[in-house]
């Protein structure tokens, strides 16, 4: 892991009204990390992983991404930095294959979109990228099938598939597992935090399943109220005070 943090949050607030959603938060992530945001409904987790990806303004304070302020950069702009939201580019298109979902994302982050649907466009370059990307998500088996016919876990591991074309230094994932069944949940982490250790690239991912963020997180952030209430790693944080009061004991 690298010494300096590729992603870092300084004092950063979002007031919605008289709701203060985010209040003050500091924090600092690294690649080849995966953390855990953790909090109960209303804690500011979403609103939070929104502020980073540009999807809402901030209210104040500032965000460095590679030593860049991009407190004030638009979204696009962001991911096309590596600063990528899973959902929040790639659509999966139901009449589509999963590998033609895949390509199109691949094409998509080589601007080539408007060749996407011409016969001529399974060019060597895209095709051994879409292949390289399916078989890192063992998505492989399913590379045929219409993604409308899908198994749920199945299709959310495409989506994230997906915003990896992207090549995204840091991933945001917003409950990645939620609507997969408790038997698949596990394989849905396994294969998205395996591909992200494989790919060096950092994962924060929002999440209520304890289960999941003891087994799949390095690190953990509590959020309450808006603030930050643990910051460590996921013993240290289980084993706090505080976040067994706020949180763990009132479910998340
Ligand atoms: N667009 C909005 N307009 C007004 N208030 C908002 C908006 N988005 C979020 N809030 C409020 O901000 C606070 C933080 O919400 P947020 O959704 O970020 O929490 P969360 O921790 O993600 O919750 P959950 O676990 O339920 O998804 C809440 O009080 C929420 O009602």
């Amino acid at each position: 892991m690298s010494t300096e943090p590729i992603l870092k949050t300084e004092n950063v607030r979002k007031d919605f009204g008289s709701i203060v959603a985010v209040d003050g938060v500091s924090v600092e992530f690294y690649d080849d990390e995966i953390v855990g945001i953790i909090g109960p409904n209303g804690a500011g987790k979403t609103t939070f992983t929104n502020l980073i990806s540009g999807a809402l303004p901030l209210t104040d304070g500032t965000i460095v991404f590679d030593g860049e302020d991009i407190s004030s950069l638009q979204k696009y702009k962001r991911v096309r930095r590596g600063l990528v939201r899973s959902f929040q580019i790639p659509q999966i298109y139901d009449e589509m294959t999963v590998f033609e979902n895949m390509q199109a994302s691949v094409l998509s982050r080589k601007q080539e979109n408007n060749r996407l649907f011409m016969p001529t466009n399974r060019d060597s370059a895209s095709v051994s990228e879409t292949e390289r990307l399916l078989e890192l998500f063992n998505l492989e088996a399913h590379a045929d099938d219409h993604t409308e016919h899908l198994p749920h876990g199945v299709r959310k591991v495409l989506d994230v598939a997906m915003s990896f074309a992207l090549e995204p230094e840091i991933m945001i994932l917003d409950e990645p597992t939620s609507g997969v069944g408790s038997r698949e949940k596990n394989a849905v982490m396994e294969t998205i935090t395996e591909a992200a250790v494989e790919q060096h690239i950092g994962l924060i991912f929002i999440e209520h399943d304890m289960e999941l963020i003891r087994d799949y997180s390095d690190r953990i952030i509590a959020l309450h109220e808006g603030r930050v209430l643990a910051d460590d790693d996921v013993a240290a944080v289980m084993e706090s005070e505080e976040v067994n009061q706020f949180i763990l004991e009132g479910g998340v």
